[in-house]
């Protein structure tokens, strides 16, 4: 049995359940000859009701090079990366859940991301297989792409759906921990945007720039634009798009009237619809957010490393798009 010794960055929301989700299946991971074992778990606060042992929180950075392999789970940017790059600089794989990380410290992370050395199935759509889904996918030319990438802002819109005020929903979906650290990054369509700048990056541009992607949010939409969408058969989503638009892609983040009878408005969990060539029409859904949902993700990549594979690599060159797409076309004004 060889030993795998994993440095776990994070025990909020999603490094606990991660913990607790490789503690459920250690019997798998004997099965294939690994015997988990912690060198720690980073956090800010030891005295935080956690479902961790208190002995393997660490609040000061503890040594990552012995690890084989760094789970990263804590949010933000600057600090996640200066803790991750001497461990990539020294062959350790990260699985992330970390989009922000991804899309926004990607001139330092992508030449690990091209060795194979990043694993973030997590980062979008949490353990619904997003990356997994657009890899497959890689067999046809994309010709546009719409997602629901967000939790936290498809849960606020279907709670006002049902009569609850904005500020209500919000407050639940933090409790239910699917809001980020800042949840601003999710109301105003960043969360989102991080995530459709690392879809583009693994399907059409290897080096597509997170400032590219124009994002307007959900914060000023009320009640009544969610009326008039149910008098007009439709439903508002936060709807990220991937589409070519005069010759290049066009990637943009905003509110959108879905008719009521696309895939997109009926699903009830996150989701991504994409045409491609000569596939045709393929579509995911399923959680976006939480603890549980995410650490599945997580342990997607652990399972995906442990069997050899390489992390999910950028597409290898610059495609320009087939044809134009189509955005939804209309984007509400608030
Ligand atoms: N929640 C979700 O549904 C999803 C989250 N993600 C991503 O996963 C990551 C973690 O999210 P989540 O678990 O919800 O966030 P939380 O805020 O719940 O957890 C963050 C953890 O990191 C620790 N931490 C943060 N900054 C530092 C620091 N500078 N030094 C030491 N410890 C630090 C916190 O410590 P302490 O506990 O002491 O405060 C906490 O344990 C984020 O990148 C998020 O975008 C991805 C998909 C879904
Ligand atoms: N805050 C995010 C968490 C998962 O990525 C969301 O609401 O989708």
């Amino acid at each position: 049995m060889e030993t795998l010794n994993l440095a776990l960055l994070g025990g909020g929301t999603v490094g606990s359940a991660f913990y607790t989700l490789v503690q459920e299946r250690q019997e798998e991971l004997a099965a294939l000859g690994f015997l988990p074992r912690f060198l720690g778990v980073l956090v800010r606060d030891k005295a935080k009701p956690r479902a961790i042992p208190p002995e393997l929180l660490r609040v000061e950075p503890f040594d990552l090079l012995e690890a084989d392999v760094v789970v990263e789970a804590l949010g933000g940017v600057e600090a996640p990366l200066k803790l991750v790059l001497p461990a990539l600089e020294a062959g350790i794989p990260l699985i992330t859940a970390n989009k922000a990380l991804l899309a926004e410290a990607w001139d330092a992370l992508r030449p690990f991301a091209e060795e194979g050395l990043i694993y973030h199935e997590a980062s979008v759509m949490a353990g619904t297989p997003a990356l997994s889904f657009l890899e497959t996918l890689r067999g046809s030319q994309v010709l546009e792409l719409h997602g629901i990438l967000n939790g936290t802002t498809l849960y606020i819109l279907q709670e006002m759906e049902k009569g609850r005020t904005y500020a209500e929903a919000l407050a639940e979906a933090q409790r239910l921990g699917y809001a980020e650290a800042d949840p601003t990054l999710d109301v105003e369509g960043i969360d989102a945007a991080h995530k459709l700048t690392l879809l583009a990056r693994l399907l059409v541009d290897p080096g597509f720039p997170f400032a590219e992607v124009r994002a307007q949010g959900i914060a000023r939409l009320t009640p009544d634009h969610l009326e008039e969408a149910g008098r007009r058969g439709a439903r508002v989503r936060l709807v990220a798009s991937l589409y070519g638009e005069g010759g290049r892609w066009r990637a943009e983040v905003a509110p959108r009237y879905l008719p009521q009878d696309h895939p997109l408005a009926q699903a009830r969990g996150n989701a991504l619809w994409v045409r491609a060539h000569p596939l045709g029409e393929a579509f995911v859904t399923g959680p976006g957010a939480g603890g549980g949902a995410t650490a599945s993700g997580l342990f997607a990549d652990l399972l995906r490393l442990l069997s050899g594979a390489p992390g999910h690599l950028p597409a290898p060159r610059a495609k320009p798009p087939l044809a134009e797409g189509h955005p939804f076309p209309e984007v509400l004004t608030q």
